[in-house]
């Protein structure tokens, strides 16, 4: 089986800032989880990395992006965790992924019922390892570029937000009209954050470790391997 691991990208995104060499302010950790397939990987690279990620391969482990934002002066950096979405990959990195987490995105695939049906599965994934109801979260349902493979229909994704009190969106990460959208989902989660406690990160190049670090002090060493 393959071993379960941590890749990091890093994308100079967002609005021209005042000086780039100053260190974010704060940092909030964004979790994107949902079924094998459903785009998470390809929605946090749209928002990293600003286009349609062509070719993907199943996320083995934990996938790690990050783009700085400045809002309002302040910089801000959003990490955007992606977790595969086989069950077989779900051990050994989970605790790491699960903590001190600021905000979480479920993702369903538009077009294959079984992955908006698993949906529960992953809140209930989330409250098994304790993540706050305080949390902010919201529900994306991706591939509505695809119109005539659609399975989920809108009603009943609203249907479920609503019962889960989750602000539902619908997009694409592959259509380019949707970057908008997308860009809006996390720029709303990250305005929202911004009056939430922060994470401070603390970058070890030389061991090739990131430290993780709440504002309690509670400490996560993660190896960037
Ligand atoms: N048509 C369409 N295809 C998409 C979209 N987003 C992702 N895909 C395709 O869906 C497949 C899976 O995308 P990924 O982003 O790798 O999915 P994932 O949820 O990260 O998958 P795991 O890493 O296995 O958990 C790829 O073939 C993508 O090209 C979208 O918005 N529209």
């Amino acid at each position: 089986m393959d071993q379960p691991r941590l890749r990091v990208h890093n994308a100079a995104r967002g609005p021209v800032l005042p000086n780039c060499h100053t260190p974010p302010q704060r940092i909030f950790k964004i979790i994107v989880i949902g079924d094998s397939c459903v785009g998470k990987t390809c929605m946090s690279y749209r928002f990293c990395g600003g286009r349609f990620l062509e070719t993907t391969e199943a996320t083995i482990g934990v996938d790690f992006r990050e783009r700085t934002l400045d809002i309002d002066g302040e910089r801000i950096k959003i990490q955007l965790w992606d977790t595969a979405g086989q069950e077989r990959f779900q051990k050994g990195m989970v605790e790491h992924y699960y903590r001190n987490v600021h905000a979480v995105v479920f993702v369903y695939d538009v077009t294959k019922f079984s992955t908006f049906e698993n949906l529960p599965r992953w809140f209930e994934e989330c409250s098994q390892h304790r993540v706050s109801q305080t949390v902010p979260r919201v529900l994306v349902g991706n591939k509505c570029d695809l119109k005539e493979e659609a399975e989920v229909p809108l009603a009943a994704a609203q249907r479920l937000a609503d019962s889960y009190s989750l602000p539902l969106f619908v997009t694409s990460a592959k259509d380019p009209c949707e970057t908008e959208h997308i860009e809006s989902i996390f720029m709303t989660l990250a305005y929202r954050l911004k009056s939430h406690k922060p994470l401070r990160l603390q970058q070890l190049p030389l061991e090739n470790r990131v430290v993780v670090v709440s504002e309690d002090d509670d400490v996560q060493s993660v190896c960037l391997c």
